[in-house]
Formats: structure tokens, sequence, C-alpha cells
């Protein structure tokens, strides 16, 4: 059993009705905690947290195949955009309780000096695993359904577009075993729904926001009845974004995640310089020209990036 998995999504038009198929392909040995899917027609690849008998818990073999799974996507020229989602019950517990124990309480070294320097770079490497999608030029579209707890916000925040059904909750809960969030909820959260008040409140209390309350700060742009529906609204606004320049898409992405950690003028003159090379893409014209000629994005073609 892969507890993540990345698919290609295969779209096949069957008389007005569009059908999804996927092909399911692994980067990881087996078992791997993350699998994925891909859609050569659409562009689309799906992500999947894929151990739901431990609720999607973050196994030790999580936190490395992540990475592998992004870094495949990063120059993957057939995805454009990402779908990340949780199967089974919930989206995630969180980290690996069992695992731990041996990870993290447990760090190896001769002497104290040792020991913390392991369990920096342990630290260090955990944080690389939400960081990766950061880093990733396709946009992360993530559909959270039930629980997303400790671990499972961190993941969240690095991703660009947050969708949730009705039913699902969020918990900052590492401060309820312990620790204080290691690997991005305090750095990114504050960025996501801009009250401070509220994001100490979250991260010191570990109470639990429901989907009302993580619409009305921001956390999600859109809340849904259920997971069918939620998976089936990540499919259209994923298909929307694929069927946009690649070029435009994923400098765009790259310039919303570096303004965010700098001023307007550094922002700008890092997207001057981006746009000086980027302007001369060819869809910048196939783009303008099918505007004029009062076609939309997905009746034009445009090339692998
Ligand atoms: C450098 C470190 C950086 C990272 C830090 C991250 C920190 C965090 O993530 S803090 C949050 C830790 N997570 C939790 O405290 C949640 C614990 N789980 C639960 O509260 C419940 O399981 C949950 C509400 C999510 C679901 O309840 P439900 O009744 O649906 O399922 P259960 O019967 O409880 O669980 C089913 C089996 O899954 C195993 N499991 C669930 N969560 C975890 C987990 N986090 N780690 C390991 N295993 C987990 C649970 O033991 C059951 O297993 P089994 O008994 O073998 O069937």
């Amino acid at each position: 059993m892969y507890s993540v998995t990345i698919q290609m999504l295969i779209l096949y038009p069957i008389k007005e009705k569009k059908r999804f198929i996927f092909e399911t392909r692994s980067v990881c040995p087996s078992p791997a905690s993350v699998q994925h899917r891909s859609c050569r027609l659409q562009h689309i690849t799906h992500v999947e947290l894929n151990r739901p008998e431990k609720r999607n818990a973050m196994s030790r073999a999580f936190w490395s195949e992540m990475v592998d799974c992004f870094n495949e996507i990063a120059v993957d020229a057939e995805c454009r955009v990402v779908i990340f989602s949780g199967a089974g019950k919930l989206f995630t517990s969180g980290i690996d309780l069992m695992d731990m124990a041996s990870d993290i309480l447990q760090p190896e070294g001769d002497d104290q000096a040792r020991v913390s320097w392991n369990l920096r770079r342990v630290i260090t490497k955990y944080q690389e695993t939400f960081s990766v999608i950061e880093k990733c030029p396709k946009p992360v579209i993530v559909a959270v359904h039930g629980p997303c707890i400790g671990g499972g916000v961190d993941l969240i925040t690095a991703c660009d577009i947050r969708l949730c059904t009705q039913d699902a909750w969020f918990q900052v809960k590492e401060v309820d075993i312990g620790l204080a969030a290691d690997v991005g909820t305090l750095q990114r959260l504050p960025n996501v729904i801009g009250s401070r008040s509220l994001v100490s409140e979250l991260a010191l209390t570990a109470r639990k926001m429901y989907s009302d309350e993580a619409k009305s700060c921001g956390l999600v742009s859109r809340v849904f009845p259920d997971k069918e529906a939620m998976m089936a609204g990540a499919l259209e606004m994923a298909g929307e974004i694929a069927a946009r320049s690649p070029v435009a898409v994923q400098g765009t992405k790259i310039n919303l995640v570096y303004s965010r950690d700098h001023g307007v003028t550094e922002g700008l003159n890092y997207m001057a310089t981006w746009n000086m090379s980027m302007l001369q893409t060819h869809d910048l014209m196939k783009s303008a020209q099918a505007a004029i000629e009062k076609k939309g994005p997905k009746e034009v073609i445009f090339s692998k990036l």
C-alpha cells in the first residue's frame, strides 16, 4: 500500500459527460506514502495522501517521499497544476506519533552538541517536505475533507489555493504534544489569514477551527458540501489553470511567493527581471490573438514548459 500517490488524469469526453480516468504511478519504492496520477490531455496531476487506515498520518516514509514527489512534478513538463487531497475518512491526522518517538525523541549523537546537530538536520529535512510544495513552480490546489491536524496545517499553508468540505476542521495541535510547531505553520499561517491575533490564539490553544471560520478568516477560499463536490470543484479550477499559458501561470506563482516575502520595491524589481525574459514567449502573442478573435484560453495550444 502506497501512503502517498501521484496520478496523471486522463480525460475522456463521453457524450457530453466528462469521465475521468486516472493512471497511477509511484515515484518511490514500495511502500510509498504519496502517490500521484496525471492527465496527459489536461495537464493536471493529482497527489494523494494514501494511508487511510492510519488516517493519513505522516510516517517517516512520507517526509522523504513528498520531496521526491514534488521534485519530480517540478520538472514534469506535462504537469501544469496539482490537486492535493487525502484518501479515506479524513485529510490527515498529522505526524505519525509512533514514528515520532524514534525519530525525534531519541536522536543519535555522542554528546549534546552532536545530538543537537542531528536533531537540527531532522527538523530541516522535515521542513523541506512542505517547502518543496512552495518551491514547485506548478500551482497546488489542496482539497481538505474532515480533520486537518498538526502537520496537515503546515502542509496546506505551503499550497497556493485551499478548498475544504463543510465537515473540515483545522487544528494547530503541536502545543498539545509538547512542541512549538516547527515545519511551517508559524511562518506561513500569519501570511495566509492576516490576523496575527487569530494565529496566536489557534497556535497557543490548539483549538479546532471549523470550515465556516476557516472561510471567513481566509484560510480556505471555498467550502463544498462534501468531498465529491469539492473534488469536482478542484478539477474544474485546475482545468481553468491548466488551460492557460504555463509561462504566465508559473511566473505568477513564483512572483506571488517572492512578493509575499519581500517589499513592494524588491518585488517589482524581481518582476521586471523575470518578465524581461518571459514577455518574449510565443504564448503572449497566441493569447492576445485568441482574445482578439474572442476565443477562450482552452482553444489555444501552448507548448510544454
Ligand atoms: C519535527 C516534527 C515536525 C512535525 C510536527 C507535527 C506535529 C503534529 O502533527 S501534532 C498532531 C498529532 N496528531 C494527533 O494528535 C492526532 C491523533 N489522532 C486522532 O486524534 C484521531 O486518530 C483522529 C481524530 C485523527 C481520527 O479519529 P478516528 O476515530 O477516525 O480514527 P482512530 O481510530 O483514532 O485511528 C485509526 C488508526 O489510525 C491511527 N492513527 C491516527 N492518527 C495517528 C497519528 N497521528 N499517528 C499514528 N497513528 C495514528 C490510530 O492509532 C489507529 O490505528 P489502529 O489502532 O492500528 O487502527
